[in-house]
């Protein structure tokens, strides 16, 4: 088995602890016949920015949703901070999501009869944990939304959605975020500030984050690129240039 680390930001050592992720020997089977995910091993430091990208079809999104507790893999194991998810309850894999894991979307996923404020603290209510109030200002002060919480979703624009969300996803301080294509629907002077924003919370806060994307000037910007093709883990590449995975994902692509 081949377990596959992230590299840690240099000034952070948290020796003792397990990994904020680790996936050991995954697989998904739909249907009892398509393997989307072959054996995946993979661990995933605290304080790092992981980026996962490959063709389509590739696995990436059952890799994220698997590694997130969206979804059950077929066999293998998937650790949380430690706590192993793959074998819990619908309803306990739900719970540990609310607490302990943050989703950012493409689609930014706001309640749209929420304001910003409210959309932030949604998942510390559902997960019933109080709020940090200093830790809640500090965040929308540092994602630059202050101005902007009793605004409704629909009155901000795409890149100060896409900040409130990844707001949202930090709210309960959680063990890994998970970005799915965050910067999908945005021009491209809003991506790189909201992939800018990222890669400062993973840098400044010691947030883990895990991101699936197309684009190689996104994937960039993370500490580390996995590159998955017909789900298994093809490369494992330490700060590649965009150049560099591009013309990857353009070899993969013609196999
Ligand atoms: N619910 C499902 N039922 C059956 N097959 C599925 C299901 N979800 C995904 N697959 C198959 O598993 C494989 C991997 O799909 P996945 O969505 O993980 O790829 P991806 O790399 O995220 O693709 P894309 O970049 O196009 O979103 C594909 O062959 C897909 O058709």
């Amino acid at each position: 088995m081949s377990t596959l680390t992230a590299p840690r930001p240099d000034l952070r050592s948290d020796t003792g602890r397990p990994p904020a992720l680790l996936l050991t020997e995954v697989t998904k089977t739909y249907d009892g016949a398509h393997t989307a995910l072959d054996r995946v091993s993979l661990e995933v430091q605290r304080g790092s920015f992981l980026a996962i990208m490959g063709p389509s079809g590739s696995g990436k999104s059952t890799l994220l949703h698997c590694a997130a507790g969206l979804d059950a893999p077929t066999s293998g194991e998937v650790r949380i901070g430690g706590t192993e998810i793959s074998r819990l309850s619908e309803t306990q894999r739900t719970r540990l999501r609310r607490s302990r894991i943050g989703f950012v979307f493409q689609s930014y996923n706001l309640l749209p009869s929420l304001t910003v404020e409210e959309n932030i603290t949604l998942p510390l209510r559902l997960a019933g944990t109080p709020a940090d109030r200093k830790w809640l200002q500090g965040l929308v002060d540092r994602v630059g939304i202050a101005d902007l919480l009793h605004r409704r979703p629909a009155e901000l624009s795409g890149g100060q959605q896409q900040r409130a969300a990844i707001a949202r996803s930090l709210a309960a301080r959680p063990e890994v975020v998970f970005a799915d294509e965050p910067t999908g629907a945005l021009d491209l002077d809003t991506a790189a500030e909201v992939l800018d924003l990222l890669r400062e919370l993973v840098d400044e806060f010691g947030q883990t984050v895990v991101m699936v994307t197309h684009d190689p000037y996104a994937a960039a910007r993370a500490h580390a690129t996995v590159v998955v093709a017909d789900g298994r883990i093809d490369a494992y590449l330490r700060q590649p240039a965009a150049a560099e995975l591009a013309q990857r994902l353009t070899t993969l692509g013609r196999r």
